[in-house]
């Protein structure tokens, strides 16, 4: 047919048992977001000692074995997770005051958020927190992973 408008299927013929589920294993996703703050370093001899802040940009690493509709996480719950939970700690704020005790290195802030995001995951198919980057800078960051709780 020439020039006939593509058209989407209206549905999808089931194969097999008609589960949407391809993959068996586990699969880990990967959410980005940005943040900015403001934060000093204690015990340091740097310019970081100073008052300064950061758009930070933090990486999220998910896995699981996949739900019905073949998805770890929807990638929008784990934002609305960083949102609700993380957010109102990390965005515009002073760091040294919003956080729990600690020097608010790129390090120590990697773990808490891991400790954060570990917290309010759902509690099905296995679903756990691999990994969590954090850029203090574009050339600078952090992270943690979830093999390394251990050491
Ligand atoms: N191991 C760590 N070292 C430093 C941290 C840190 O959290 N962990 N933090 C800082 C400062 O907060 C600083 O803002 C970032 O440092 P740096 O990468 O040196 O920043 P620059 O913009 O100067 O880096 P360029 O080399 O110019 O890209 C210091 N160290």
């Amino acid at each position: 047919m020439k020039n006939a408008p593509f058209l989407a299927p209206t549905s999808v013929e089931a194969k097999q048992d008609g589960s949407l589920i391809y993959c068996p294993h586990r699969v880990q996703i990967v959410k980005e977001v940005t943040f900015d703050a403001a934060h000093h370093l204690f015990d340091y001899d740097g310019k970081c000692r100073a008052l300064h802040g950061h758009t930070y940009k933090l990486q999220m690493g998910i896995s699981g074995f996949l739900d019905n509709r073949g998805m770890t996480l929807d990638f929008g719950d784990l934002k609305a997770i960083f949102k609700e939970e993380l957010e109102p700690y990390l965005d515009h704020r002073y760091l040294n005051e919003s956080l729990p005790y600690m020097n608010t290195t790129a390090e120590n802030m990697c773990y808490w958020i891991f400790e954060q995001l570990a917290k309010h995951l759902p509690d099905e198919r296995d679903v756990r927190v691999e990994f969590v980057k954090l850029y203090e800078t574009p050339t600078s960051y952090a992270e943690f992973r979830r093999e390394w709780l251990v050491d």
